[in-house]
């Protein structure tokens, strides 16, 4: 196998298509260099003293429990990233507001938004997690980066991807060209490209959903499920499998390698709160990377990527996968 690194990738794709300047590239690699050093933390785990509680106090802004690591890789990207390069400001799941950079002049033109640790139910617990960011365009213009800079629709990021740390550690990325992967080459500490052209099926047998939230569910969602547990003796007339890892990046992961839908829907419990997952730090780079691969993602209504943000934390409710199964679950939803 010919070994092609993340930043021979990068340049090959800026000399054949034009997509990825300098400026862009050397963020990803910042990225991509800061995701790992958290996949160093993540695998020292007891020995490193990473896992457990912050402490008892520590909330986040959605008045969720950080876990350590949550707190670690959070640090881990806001340092990598502080040296400025062509970055303006941050914003994170873990931060209540944005992260300019600091005596930042000139003012830089991306904006990098990050869920730093994915899967916070399952560090302690040594299954697979991971990190998620997506990068946008500074608005033109821009003097200091303000909120309001950041709520773009998912349409125009110019980069999205995601570090799954499990058995082996992966990176997947698209800047609007496809969807590669590289995996970690733990001895020589280098991203090597291990597919160059991720697709999803459009159909598939396998779907993902917390089936412990059954009874809140609206009905359009239960009446997909069902049909799908009913299998070969129902509506679809074949059986479905299921999975659910608890972290969205290894669901994302398995289904971007063999196809299958993903779930976290709004349901009855709170209708202030529109699912659980959030828009700019997991829902749009996902939506990103999995329609480059072939698939859908909608909120169960319309294409996750052109809703236009109304604050940063904004939570939506998540459809992806495979093409076909997303568009039926949507289309239930459209008729309701
Ligand atoms: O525990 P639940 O309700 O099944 O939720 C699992 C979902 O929550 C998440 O863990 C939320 O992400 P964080 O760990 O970043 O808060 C997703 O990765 C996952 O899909
Ligand atoms: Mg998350
Ligand atoms: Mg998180």
């Amino acid at each position: 196998m010919k070994r092609i690194s993340l930043t021979q990738h990068l340049i090959e794709e800026q000399r054949q298509h034009n997509t990825i300047p300098a400026e862009l590239r050397l963020l990803i690699e910042v990225v991509s260099r800061a995701c790992k050093t958290i996949s160093h933390a993540v695998g020292k785990g007891a020995l490193g003293e990473v896992l457990g509680t912050s402490d008892a106090s520590s909330e986040n802004i959605q008045g969720e429990i950080q876990k350590k690591l949550d707190i670690i890789s959070n640090d881990i990207l806001l340092e990598a990233n502080e040296w400025g390069g062509h970055l303006a400001a941050m914003a994170s799941e873990e931060m209540e507001s944005i992260h300019p950079i600091p005596n930042r002049y000139p003012m830089g033109e991306y904006l990098l938004l990050f869920d730093p640790l994915d899967g916070s139910s399952n560090i302690d617990v040594n299954v697979s997690i991971g990190t998620i960011f997506s990068v946008l365009k500074a608005p033109p213009g821009m003097a200091n980066p303000t909120e309001q800079d950041f709520l773009q629709p998912g349409r125009q990021q110019v980069a999205a991807g995601y570090a799954v740390y499990g058995p082996q550690t992966v990176l997947v990325l698209t800047t609007g060209n496809g969807v590669q992967s590289f995996t970690l080459d733990r001895e020589m500490g280098s991203w090597v490209m291990t597919d160059s052209r991720a697709q999803i099926p459009e159909d598939t047998k396998e779907y993902a959903i917390n089936a412990s939230n059954a009874r809140h569910w609206h009905p359009p969602v239960s009446r997909y499920i069902d049909e799908l547990q009913a299998g070969v003796t129902g509506e679809r007339g074949r059986d479905f499998n299921m999975r659910w890892v608890a972290s969205m990046v290894a669901d994302v992961h398995r289904i971007l390698t063999r196809g299958g839908i993903f779930m976290y829907p709004a349901d009855a419990r709170d209708p202030g709160k529109p699912g659980k997952l959030r828009l700019m730090y997991e829902a749009n780079p996902m939506a990103f990377i999995v329609e480059q691969a072939g698939g859908a993602a909608t909120d169960g209504r319309h294409r996750i990527l052109d809703i236009q943000p109304e604050k940063l934390h904004q939570r939506v409710a998540v459809f992806l996968g495979s093409k076909n199964e997303v568009e039926r679950v949507t289309s239930y939803h459209n008729e309701a």
